[in-house]
């Protein structure tokens, strides 16, 4: 039998993409939102502890089990920036347009080699408020950022990631291309497989 689990995010590109990733399966997952959940402050200072804030902060405004997504871009040549911060980067919280433009200029100049980068998604999932074991899982999409925007799918820095793999950016992926290989993809399936083999106090 399925619970109702919450999905303890705002940002509504995150939320199509559990939609589609997890529609098929029969798990009634419902954004925060539906809830009034007010928005966790993000104080972590890894995006493990902010996924479980994200979480706990849904599990206590509910009663609810919930799922929190907490990720980002890591780019090697600015020592990791944006990391955690990926939403605030230019400033204003999901500006992204502000936020790919910044990472463009910061980037101006520096050749193909030099511009390593890597998407991380960390979710985690607690039963209740108190749950003392969270459930974390991460994934992680490799690849390197673009000298321009290019692309109109997916949504945050979708735009100027260029995906090896694929030969394009993220956001020229056909979304059910992005949903078989990106880190939440990736961190999805290792939390699928997981409660596949823990079936007690797991909704699915
Ligand atoms: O697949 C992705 N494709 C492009 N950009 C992405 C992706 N995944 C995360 N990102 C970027 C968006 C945002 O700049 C940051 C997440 O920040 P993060 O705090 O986890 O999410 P958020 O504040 O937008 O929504 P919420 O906390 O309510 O889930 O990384
Ligand atoms: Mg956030």
């Amino acid at each position: 039998m399925s619970k109702t689990i919450v999905l303890a995010s705002n940002n509504a590109g995150k939320i199509k993409e559990f939609n589609a990733l997890l529609g098929d399966m029969g798990i009634d997952v419902k954004p925060q939102s539906e809830f009034n959940v007010e928005e966790a402050e993000e104080t972590g200072l890894s995006f493990i502890e902010n996924a479980i804030l994200k979480a706990r902060n849904a599990c206590a405004h509910t009663g609810l089990p919930a799922l929190a997504d907490d990720s980002g871009i890591e780019v090697d040549y600015l020592d990791g920036a944006p990391g955690i911060y990926s939403a605030r980067f230019a400033g204003d919280h999901g500006n992204n347009e502000a936020n790919n433009t910044l990472l463009l200029d910061k980037l101006d100049g520096v050749p193909e080699l030099k511009r390593s980068a890597r998407f991380h998604c960390v979710l985690a999932y607690m039963r209740h408020k108190e749950d003392p074991t969270p459930q974390v899982f991460h994934g992680v999409w490799e690849g390197r950022i673009l000298t321009s925007t290019e692309g109109q799918e997916g949504f945050g820095y979708d735009p100027v990631f260029y995906v090896p793999e694929c030969a394009c950016s993220a956001a020229s992926l056909p979304k059910e291309v992005k949903n078989q290989i990106s880190h939440r993809a990736k961190a999805l399936k290792q939390l699928l497989a997981s409660f596949q083999q823990t079936q007690q106090d797991r909704p699915f």
